[in-house]
């Protein structure tokens, strides 16, 4: 069997972070958040409120990509937000094997747990732009959707069975 290449993915607040972690942690595989990958001017200018532009976000997404392609012996769960599906194709030329888990919630929902977030870069008036450019997963790109409107918990069982069906 292949090690496990994951992308936990979608909008600001979705609980990629969070969930992630642990997801790898029943995969018995090394996490990697993607926010740590970013260069410090986009770091900067997401804080400032404004949000990225793709020219800000190819070289970051090669560099996804790139870590992702490295661990192909040993496996990886990444966080990261691939909110296009060009985004998430520019990962799958880097590396081929990746699954996408996009976690999906109302902007309700996450909106409130944006704000009950701290010490991160993030602010959540940029979510209505994340929203804005969050192409769901095609049937024919690989991966699947988990609904985040559930415990931290239910979240990861369920990932973590979406993986072991589709590997
Ligand atoms: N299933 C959940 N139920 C309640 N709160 C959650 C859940 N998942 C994440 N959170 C909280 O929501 C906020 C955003 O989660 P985070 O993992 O930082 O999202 P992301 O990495 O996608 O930006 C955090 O404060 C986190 O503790
Ligand atoms: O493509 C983008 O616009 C950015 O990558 C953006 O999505 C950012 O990286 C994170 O989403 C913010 O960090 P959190 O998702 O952890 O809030």
């Amino acid at each position: 069997m292949n090690a496990p290449l994951v992308v936990v993915m979608g909008v600001s607040g979705s609980g990629k972070s969070t969930t992630g972690v642990l997801i790898a942690d029943r995969l018995g595989v090394p996490f990697v958040d993607a926010d740590a990958l970013h260069p410090l001017e986009n770091v900067r200018k997401m804080a400032a409120g404004t949000p990225l532009e793709d020219p800000d976000r190819w070289p970051w997404l090669a560099l996804v990509g790139k870590a992702l392609a490295d661990a192909s012996d040993t496996g990886l769960v990444m966080a990261c937000s691939a909110l296009r599906r060009a985004y998430r194709e520019a990962i799958l030329a880097e590396a081929p094997g990746v699954r996408f888990v996009l976690l999906h919630g109302s902007r309700e929902v996450l909106g409130r747990r944006m704000e009950g977030r701290s010490g991160h870069f993030m602010p959540p008036s940029l979510l209505d732009s994340q929203f804005a450019l969050l192409e769901d997963l095609d049937a024919d790109e690989p991966g699947f959707v988990v609904d985040v409107d559930a415990t931290v918990d239910e979240i990861v069982d369920e990932a973590v069975a979406g993986l072991s069906a589709v590997r």
